[in-house]
Order: C-alpha cells, then sequence, then structure tokens
C-alpha cells in the first residue's frame, strides 16, 4: 500500500499495512453488520436487475411497434414498467437506508476506537504530533473511509449492472455488443488519464489549503500581539499571496474536473454514432430488430456511466483506503511508556528514587545520563537550573509521561514499572505553569478530579487556598464561569484553582512547575499560604521560578546539563558561593522586597 502514502506527510507511529491486514481490519469492522449488508446486497442485485429489464421492456416495446402488435402489448408493458419503475425505487430506497446504516455504525465505531488511542497515548505523543493532525485523523480520515464504503457499494452495483446489460447486449447480437464493448477501453483510458491528472490538482489545491489555514492559525494565536503592534496591514499582505495561490490552485482543479465530463461524453457520442450507423444498417438489412438496435444505443449509455465512475473515482478510493490505514496506525501505536506489572498501589508515602536513570528523548542524545537522586517521602524539593537543565524532564518522568531507557525509578522502593499506572498516576499531582481550566464553573474545575466530591468539599478546599478570600472577589462565587481555557479568571486565580483542584485530588506527590507570570502582591500571598497548604504531608518536586519557595522548601537541587551540580538549603547553598549563587544572581535576586537595580548580587567564590 506504499503508493497511498504518495505525498502524505508520515507520522513517527505511521506504518504500512500489506493489502491483506488492511482489508482484514475493514471487515472487522463490517463484520458485526454481516445481517445488514447481506440485505445491501440482495438489494443491489434487485436494483441492477431492475436497471438492466426497463430498456429491455422498452426494446420489446420498439419491436412490438415495428411487428405491428402494441396494440396486444401495450397496457401489459406499460404496466410491467412502472412496476419495475416503483419496485426499483423501493429496492434503493432499502439499499441506501440500510447502507448508510452501515456505514455510519462502522464510522461511529472507528471514530471512537481512534478517539479512544488518542486518550491512551503517552504525552510524549502529544509533544510529538500537531494536534491539528490527530484531530484530522479521528475526523476527517474516518470520513474519508465512509467514503471509501458508500464507494464500494454503489461501484459494485454498477458493475453488477454493466454485467447484466453485457449478457443481454451478447444474447442479442455478438457482433454489435463487440462493437459496444470498444467504447469501454476508451473510456477507462481517459478516465486513468484524468485520475492522474485529478489527483496532482487536489494536492496541489489541498496543500495550498493547508498553507491557508496554517497561515490563519498563526494569525490567531499571534493576535494579541500583532494588534499591539499594530501590524494588521502586513498580517493582511502575509495572507493575500497564500490566498490568492489557494484560489488558483483551486480554479486548476475545478477545470480539470469540469473538462473530464465533456470529453466522456464527446466519446459516448461517438459510440453512439457509430452504433447508428451499423445497427441503422442492420434493421434495414433485417439482421437486427428495431427493439434490439434501441437496447444497444441504451446500452452504451448504461455502460458509459459506470464506467467513468469506476475510473474516475478510483483516486478516492484510494484516498479512503489511506485514510483507514492513518486510522488503524493511530489505533495501533505501541504505546512508549511499558508498565511491566500492575501492582496494586494502595497510599503512597511518596519517597522517590532515581537509581542510574538515563533517559533522552530521542534516545540517541540523552538529557540525563546516569542520574542517581532521593527524595525522602514528605520532602518538598526545589529544582532551579537555567533553562534546558532538564527540570521538566525529571518531572515529566515521575508522572511517568515518558519512558526512560536505563535504570531504574523507584517508588516507596518499588519499581515505577511495575505499578498499576492508572493507581499511580491518580496519586500524583500535576500542576503546569499555566493552569489549564475546562469551560463550566471554578466548581466544576475544582471538582474535576473527583467528580463525586461534594459542594461541601469543593468549597473546604477552595477555603483552604489562600484562606479563601479569593473566592469572594469572583463575580458569582464558586459559581462562575470560567470562560474558554479559564480566560475569564485572572492568571492568579487559576492558580488558586488549579490549588484548590489539587487539595480535592489528595494526592502523595506534587509536582509543581511554579508560574513565572507575576501577579500582584496579594494574590501571591494567597498563593503561598495556597501553596503551604497544598504541599504539607506530601512529596513535592517544585520547579521553582519564586524566591519565596526556594527560600523555604527543604532542598534545592541546582540542575545543569541532566546533572546534579549542588544541593543544600537556600542558606547554605547561598553561603557557598557556588553554582546556586550564579542561579540566584540571574533568576531569583531581582525578586528580593529590597531589590534595587544591579545590586543583591552574592558573591561567587571559585568553588
Ligand atoms: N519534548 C521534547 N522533545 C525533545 N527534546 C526535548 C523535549 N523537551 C525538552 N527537550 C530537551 O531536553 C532538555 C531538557 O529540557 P527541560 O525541558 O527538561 O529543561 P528545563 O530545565 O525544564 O528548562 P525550562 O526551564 O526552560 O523549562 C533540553 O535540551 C530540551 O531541548
Amino acid at each position: 500500500m506504499g503508493f497511498l502514502m504518495d505525498g502524505l506527510e508520515a507520522e513517527d507511529y505511521d506504518r504500512t499495512y500489506s493489502d491483506r491486514e488492511l482489508l482484514r481490519r475493514i471487515l472487522s469492522y463490517f463484520r458485526p453488520k454481516l445481517g445488514a449488508m447481506v440485505l445491501v446486497a440482495a438489494m443491489i442485485v434487485l436494483v441492477s436487475l431492475g436497471q438492466a429489464a426497463v430498456p429491455l421492456l422498452v426494446s420489446w416495446g420498439v419491436d412490438a411497434v415495428q411487428a405491428g402488435t402494441i396494440g396486444d402489448v401495450a397496457w401489459p408493458l406499460t404496466g410491467a414498467l412502472l412496476l419495475t419503475g416503483v419496485l426499483g425505487w423501493v429496492f434503493n430506497f432499502f439499499r441506501q437506508w440500510y447502507s448508510a446504516r452501515v456505514t455510519g455504525d462502522v464510522v461511529l465505531h472507528l471514530r471512537e476506537d481512534a478517539f479512544d488511542a488518542v486518550l491512551q497515548r503517552d504525552l510524549s505523543f502529544y509533544d510529538e504530533t500537531p494536534s491539528g493532525r490527530i484531530v484530522s485523523r479521528v475526523t476527517s480520515d474516518t470520513d474519508d473511509f465512509a467514503t471509501v464504503s458508500t464507494l464500494t457499494m454503489d461501484l459494485i452495483s454498477q458493475v453488477l449492472m454493466v454485467g447484466f446489460v453485457t449478457v443481454l447486449l451478447f444474447l442479442r447480437s455478438v457482433e454489435l455488443a463487440l462493437l459496444t464493448l470498444l467504447v469501454v477501453p476508451v473510456v477507462v483510458g481517459l478516465a486513468l488519464l484524468f485520475r492522474r491528472l485529478a489527483r496532482a490538482t487536489t494536492r496541489k489545491a489541498q496543500r495550498s489549503l493547508s498553507r491557508v489555514n496554517a497561515n490563519l492559525q498563526e494569525t490567531m494565536g499571534g493576535i494579541a500581539v500583532a494588534k499591539s503592534f499594530r501590524q494588521e496591514r502586513q498580517v493582511y499582505d502575509e495572507f493575500l499571496p497564500i490566498n490568492r495561490q489557494s484560489y488558483q490552485v483551486t480554479l486548476r482543479q475545478g477545470f480539470v474536473f469540469s473538462a473530464i465530463f465533456p470529453v466522456l461524453f464527446l466519446v459516448a457520442g461517438l459510440a453512439t454514432v457509430a452504433l447508428v450507423q451499423f445497427g441503422g444498417t442492420a434493421v434495414l438489412g433485417d439482421r437486427l430488430t428495431a427493439g434490439d438496435w434501441y437496447l444497444f444505443l441504451q446500452g452504451v449509455a448504461l455502460f458509459w456511466f459506470p464506467l467513468t465512475s469506476i475510473a474516475a473515482f478510483w483516486s478516492q478510493f484510494q484516498q479512503g483506503l489511506s485514510a483507514s490505514e492513518r486510522v488503524f496506525a493511530l489505533i495501533d501505536a505501541p504505546p512508549r511508556v511499558v508498565q511491566t506489572g500492575a501492582q496494586p498501589v494502595g497510599r503512597l508515602a511518596g519517597r522517590i528514587e532515581f537509581q542510574g536513570v538515563t533517559f533522552g528523548y530521542d534516545p540517541a542524545s540523552p538529557v540525563l545520563r546516569d542520574f542517581d537522586l532521593r527524595i525522602e517521602a514528605g520532602e518538598t524539593v526545589a529544582l532551579v537550573g537555567h533553562t534546558g537543565a532538564g527540570k521538566s524532564t525529571l518531572s515529566k518522568l515521575i508522572t511517568r509521561f515518558y519512558e526512560f531507557q536505563e535504570g531504574r525509578l523507584l517508588i516507596d522502593g518499588r519499581d515505577i514499572r511495575e505499578l498499576d499506572l492508572g493507581e499511580y498516576r491518580r496519586q500524583i499531582g500535576a500542576v503546569p505553569q499555566a493552569p489549564f481550566l475546562f469551560s463550566g464553573t471554578v466548581a466544576d474545575n475544582i471538582r474535576y478530579p473527583r467528580p463525586d466530591a461534594t459542594d461541601d468539599e469543593v468549597r473546604a478546599a477552595a477555603e483552604a487556598v489562600g484562606g479563601g478570600d479569593w473566592i469572594d472577589a469572583l463575580p458569582h462565587g464558586l459559581d462562575t464561569d470560567v470562560g474558554e481555557h479559564g480566560r475569564a479568571l485572572s492568571m492568579g486565580q487559576r492558580q488558586l484553582v488549579a490549588l484548590a483542584r489539587l487539595l480535592v485530588q489528595d494526592p502523595a506527590i506534587v509536582v509543581l512547575d511554579e508560574a513565572t507570570a507575576s501577579v500582584d502582591p496579594l494574590t501571591e500571598a494567597q498563593i503561598q499560604e495556597g501553596l503551604d497548604v497544598v504541599l504539607a504531608e506530601r512529596t513535592s518536586i517544585v520547579i521553582a521560578h519564586r524566591l519565596s519557595t526556594i527560600e523555604h522548601v527543604d532542598r534545592i537541587i541546582v540542575l545543569d546539563h541532566g546533572r546534579i551540580v549542588e544541593e543544600g538549603d537556600h542558606p547554605t547553598l547561598l553561603a557557598r558561593g557556588g553554582r546556586y549563587c550564579q542561579v540566584y544572581n540571574t533568576y531569583f535576586r531581582h525578586q528580593s522586597p529590597n531589590y534595587r537595580a544591579g545590586s543583591g548580587f552574592v558573591p561567587i567564590g571559585s568553588s
């Protein structure tokens, strides 16, 4: 199926399925619908028979006119035509209805499986895969797959009809049947040529549209910056050529698509002319009846449509198959984080021990090498260091979002790989720098980790954080709507909600990436108080950005290029004049209330 992937950017987890495997997977989705599919198949045969019967009945009528017996057969023939039409409509209705249901059900399950697979993926998957691409696999790729199933049913119906008509024609006149069949290679050849052109232009159109999308996405993402620098004109000027290009390419695509049908009509017209000529002569020479002649003329039309659609929609068919391949690759993507056991976790004390851990996002260039660290249960540890030192990486390993390559990570003395991952994660409270709030009320967000938490529990958690004064500042208290992504709340309020949420979760280990955005002194004090409550009695790993945090933690760990270069508490490390002092001078010094520009440096010794 390699050719199916032409021009599509492959993801890491993409794979090529053999035709047999792909078919097996597709059929596995259709198998539960076997009953409905048998019904659809029966309807397809009946509809095709009905379609082939109409010209046959009319040809008998024409023969009857020629023979002068039309008066005897007119009514039965009219009745038969009417009946065929009505039955054809009924069969077609059931065919369409049941095939729509089969396709709908299959897409429903495929989408459910794809979404479930997305939820099961490790965080590393989301770091590496742009979210837009994941969304398109779950939505448009499954839709493309549905198109295949609809097309397949249509094609089967049309192929059957062509089969029936061919048999009829050969029964009437072998010579003229062969003449009619001459049109087949021409139509197929043209349709294949069209397919190549259509594929190339469609691909270009898709690419140009994705350029437009990317440009729009970036504009929307940075709209605040663009507006504050009054760059609207420049943004517009950048958009213009990209949009124009998309217009041109789409126009070309439209031209190719609208050119093919007139060309195919022309071929069918020429074939009809030939049949009129040869058939007419044959009728005059009494070698053929007028009815047969009519049947052949109809045959060209009946032939023409299915053949063109089979050839012309072949590329759509391929597109759908490759879409199904992409969806299956998403479903089958192997997990990066591999658990060797699923031991019950119980309530954790929270002792964490890295033993000779080596880890790299790309295993070829490790971020941590033979890394050792022991954090005692209930200890609060601050990780500090320059950007890229490995602070977030350590926290991602503790939350088990990434798989390490060597060494061991022990939690309460037990190998992290042997624990039940779901249970383990429930005891880890992770707070990112910019806490994410889901749309809903503040109370909904606080209740998020434990939906069965009562209103009183939610209120108690909110009040425990920063004395609860912050709730009064919200327009509707805990019932305040947080807006999309929590935009209706200030940064500080979002952090307070995240801390209250953590209290409801009641984790044994907290991994907190402190916000760098500064908040007003009152909120700062509330957050600090909130932190004191949340971190008490729990093992806490804080990626520290605030002076008040590093002043109060049990131990500060200074990281540099994935190694611990110094550790101890704040006064000890300050007095030592080592690497910590460099970090302090760079990131924390200016946060002191006594700070004056250019002052407050701690001396760095030669150690
Ligand atoms: N998802 C990722 N894929 C590949 N490399 C990564 C990824 N995340 C981090 N890295 C690399 O790993 C190294 C450590 O990064 P890490 O994010 O742990 O640093 P940090 O100390 O938390 O920095 P910061 O304070 O800027 O967040 C850096 O060299 C970084 O480029």
